[in-house]
């Protein structure tokens, strides 16, 4: 049966804001405070998913969570009505309105971990949400995502749907971010790569000191249980503690990889050889290609700032990939020129495609961030939700919402006022309609 890999990014939410929330990400603390423009951040996301589908690949979407999140702003004791909860944060920790406010769900890399079903063990399609616990805004994403994933991919006899891991920092998990799967074919069996930052429960294992690992190896190791993945198929990978502390907040910022392809840079693990020798040993038979980024030509601070590993690789046809960068790669000159010389260097990686996805990457989002891969097969594409797939008629339609319930521009101040409130549930409730969703959101239900 054909098999390929779908790309389901996420639709920028109403809120979208600079809030600097993220302690780790260089990119989100230096914008801090700035004003954003969802409108124009929803277009830019909306250009990506539509370019993707141009070039012949299975684009999806998924919707934004509902925010402010009034529930957990009443959970943490802001009462009266919703305009009052709104006004009471503000005044008294504006940091947790925004927190409440932010549309971090776009990085659906982040939304969940997922085998295809030549991985696990039953061959469905296994989905476990990310429980985000490192940092607060993200930590009250995985609820609702979990249950848009299960309207997206309802059917039960090919998908497979888990509860987040506990949430605690012992198993502190980020999802798809952090997880690589290599293969010959999407459709055979492949190796599933999951990096970590550390260890929760052995302490001798090393760290970062400065900044924080976000994904524990127990995480890790969980997820690949529920997934019914053996141990010839997980491979478990410790990030180089040195280059979180750089702002390596995620793998991906580091590494990347599609089929038979890795492209990483030199320092992103601990011990690469080791990590090489494990990938060939699991995956025998197929022709690896190794594509390591030497620091002296991209030092990882230049990779940091241009988003060369937060990268798309795609197939386009049997042995030819696409780069999908984002446009901060050409501005970057050592990046430029690497790419540059990537086309020559005989791998499977034949062009280059430069994106803007500026008001994303100001947060520390690049192409990769924004989406979460599903390799699937015909028939269980035929079982995926219709209404969330990217073709002419969706992006005229969304494009069209987005320029009658988004604002131009938005600051920290604006998180307070109650139309923004109106307006971003008004805009979910047709949203819920246009992907066919169901009541997904709280106030919904
Ligand atoms: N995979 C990319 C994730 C980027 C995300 N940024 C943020 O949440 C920044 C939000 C802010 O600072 O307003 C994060 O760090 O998890």
């Amino acid at each position: 049966m054909v098999q390929f890999e779908a790309n389901f990014d996420g639709l920028v939410g109403p809120t979208h804001n600079y809030a600097g929330l993220s302690y780790g990400n260089v990119a989100s603390q230096s914008n801090a405070q700035d004003a954003s423009s969802p409108k124009q951040a929803a277009r830019q996301g909306l250009q990506k998913m539509k370019a993707l589908a141009d070039l012949g690949l299975v684009q999806g979407v998924l919707a934004p969570q509902e925010r402010p999140d009034i529930n957990t702003l009443r959970r943490l004791g802001f009462t009266g009505s919703d305009a009052q909860v709104l006004e009471k944060a503000f005044r008294e920790d504006p940091v947790l309105l925004a927190a409440c406010c932010s549309a971090s769900s776009m990085w659906t890399a982040n939304a969940a971990t997922v085998s295809p079903s030549a991985d696990t063990q039953d061959g469905r399609i296994h989905f476990t949400p990310a429980n985000l616990t490192n940092k607060f805004h993200r930590s009250i994403e995985h609820e609702v995502t979990g249950r848009i994933l299960g309207q997206v991919f309802a059917d039960e006899r090919y998908f497979c749907h888990h509860q987040a891991l506990p949430a605690n920092e012992y198993f502190g998990d980020e999802g798809a971010a952090n997880h690589t799967r290599l293969c010959a074919d999407y459709g055979r069996s492949g190796v599933e790569l999951f990096v970590y930052g550390r260890s929760a429960f052995d302490l001798s294992q090393p760290a970062p000191r400065r900044y924080p690992a976000r994904q524990t190896l127990e995480a890790s190791r969980a997820v690949a249980r529920l997934h019914g993945l053996n141990d010839d198929t997980a491979i478990f990978i410790l990030q180089n503690p040195d280059v979180i502390d750089q702002g390596v907040f995620h793998n991906d910022v580091i590494a990347v990889g599609n089929q038979n392809v890795l492209f990483y840079h030199q320092e992103a693990f601990l011990d690469t050889a080791a990590a090489l020798d494990e990938i060939r040993r699991k995956l025998p038979d197929t022709e690896l290609h190794f594509i390591e980024v030497p620091t002296t030509e991209v030092p990882v601070l230049d990779a940091v700032k241009s988003y060369l590993f937060n990268t798309q690789i795609v197939t386009l046809r049997p042995g030819h990939m696409a780069i999908i960068a984002p446009s901060e790669c050409a501005e970057t000159p050592s990046v430029k020129a690497y790419l540059d010389k990537l086309l020559t260097l005989n791998t499977p990686i034949r062009e280059v495609h430069f994106m803007d996805v500026k008001q994303s990457m100001r947060n520390g989002g690049g192409p990769a961030c924004l989406r979460l891969r599903v390799a699937m097969n015909e028939a269980e594409h035929a079982a995926t939700n219709p209404a969330c797939l990217m073709n002419e008629a969706l992006f005229g339609r969304l494009n069209q919402w987005v320029d009658r319930h988004y604002r131009d521009r938005l600051s920290l101040n604006d998180l307070r006022d109650p139309a923004l409130l109106l307006e971003s549930r008004s805009a979910l409730d047709e949203l819920t309609q246009i992907l066919q969703l169901g009541s997904v959101y709280p106030f919904q239900r």
